[in-house]
């Protein structure tokens, strides 16, 4: 090759090869701007391309991508009802990449490209990951398995609940919190993701205080606990809480992955090896990527890029039901649980805005297969948070049971209860 220019980053017959990263963008061109030019500039400048055309030869290896599918949306598709919008594949070569590094995978596929000039705007909607970058990763430690290995939990989904108000509440509140909702019938207490290490309610004795509950609730209950304890934080500290959380008996530490960042989760992974842990994933901040359909990443490439790192649960929404915009979450639930090469599957969670009436149609979406995770649908149970646990694990209980809410209500008070106050409505 004597140089390459950006038609050099386009075939429509190319055939990828079996190793091949091929990635589906869903792109808007500029004005001025034909689809084939803005595809082929898309596959330039995330592999080894640029604006001007360039010298090859000796010492160069051909690492350019190739667009080579195109298919117009059409029908109003782009975000101002125009007509130009249309998907795209791009196939990169493997040796694009360096094993192991989803920092370096991103600053390839959703990179520059995202402010390229020449689409008004570009989405990663999914990626098709051959074996060899896909095993280049740890994927999760344990995956699904927690629900059973963990908690015992054969025919139901497994529990959690985050304390509300979100931060706030001092440690040794926050700790009687989770021993209500524990003895009240869920599995995990949860810290909100934006409660880490705060003056009113310090890391070290939250951990050291709510672990004491949860010994205290499992004896009570007879059933095992546990706790998604917040380690988000520079990546040192991290290490150092998640050192911390080993050392006082916990199984978990929760990350919130998308601000704590990749690189960052790839070394939690690694030391919750060594330790035992599991990692529960929060997203808190995906949708400053992925809400926008027309641009950004898809939270399907998000859950995927999760699994690759090594999350063992993760947030993929409720289907609709709840409180927050959601992408797809029986679609992005199916991936997480698809084989793909032998990694571990990843544990879904359905949180946000959800309560007791809502757990039948959430359960007939995701399946039992799930952790559902409530915060306001236990702590603003009208008769409080053990109430509120009580009538959560109700609802779940029914549903392993093949028994309607009406009739479970009738044994269960607190679930009666949550009926009264809260419908089957969804909030907002
Ligand atoms: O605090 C909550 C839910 O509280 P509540 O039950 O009171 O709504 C979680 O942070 C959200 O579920 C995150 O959203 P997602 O799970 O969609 O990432
Ligand atoms: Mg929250």
């Amino acid at each position: 090759m004597a140089g390459i220019t950006y038609e050099d980053f386009l075939d429509l017959s190319f055939d990828p090869a079996d190793s091949d990263l091929v990635c589906t963008f869903r792109i808007v061109p500029a004005d001025g701007m034909d689809v084939e030019s803005a595809a082929s500039r898309v596959a330039s400048e995330s592999s080894n391309g640029t604006w001007a055309a360039l010298p090859t030869g000796e010492g160069f290896t051909d690492m350019r991508a190739m667009a080579f599918d195109i298919e117009a949306l059409g029908g109003g598709a782009d975000a101002d009802g125009g007509t130009d919008a249309a998907e795209i594949k791009v196939a990169y070569p493997e040796g694009l990449f360096e094993p192991g590094s989803m920092p370096q995978i991103l600053s390839c596929i959703a990179g520059n490209i995202m402010g390229m000039k020449a689409v008004d705007t570009i989405r990663l909607v999914d990626c098709e990951w051959p074996e060899g970058v896909a095993t280049s990763f740890a994927g999760p430690q344990f995956g699904s398995s927690v629900r059973q290995e963990v908690f015992g939990a054969d025919d139901r989904p497994i529990l959690a609940t985050v304390p509300k108000p979100k931060v706030g509440l001092s440690t040794e509140r926050h700790a009687e919190v989770g021993y209500e909702a524990w003895t009240g019938g869920v599995d995990l207490l949860k810290d909100d993701e934006n409660l880490t290490d705060q003056e009113f309610n310090p890391f070290h004795d939250r951990l050291v205080e709510s672990l004491a509950e949860r010994d205290a609730a499992e004896d009570e209950t007879g059933e095992p606990k546990s706790y998604l304890i917040n380690v988000t934080a520079g990546t040192n500290e991290m290490l150092e809480r998640v050192d911390q959380v080993a050392a006082e008996g916990c199984e978990y530490v929760m990350v919130d992955v998308i601000t704590t960042g990749w690189a960052a989760v790839q070394t939690v992974r690694e030391r919750c090896e060594e330790l035992g842990l599991a990692i529960h994933a929060h997203r808190a901040m995906h949708a400053a990527f992925d809400r926008l359909p027309q641009h950004g990443v898809s939270m399907r490439v998000l859950a995927q890029i999760s699994r690759l790192v090594g999350v063992d649960q993760l947030h993929t929404g409720t289907a609709g039901l709840g409180k927050l915009a959601n992408e797809d979450t029986v679609g992005i639930n199916a991936w997480l649980r698809e084989d793909l090469y032998g990694l571990n599957d990843v544990l879904p969670v359905a949180s946000g805005g959800l309560h007791p009436g809502l757990v039948p149609d959430l359960l007939d979406a995701t399946g039992t297969n799930v952790c559902v995770q409530a915060g306001g649908g236990i702590h603003g149970h009208p008769d409080g948070t053990h109430e509120g646990a009580k009538a959560l694990r109700a609802a779940v209980d029914a549903y392993a049971e093949d028994r309607s809410l009406a009739s479970k209500a009738e044994e269960s008070p607190a679930l009666r209860t949550a009926i009264d106050e809260w419908g089957t409505e969804t909030p907002r």
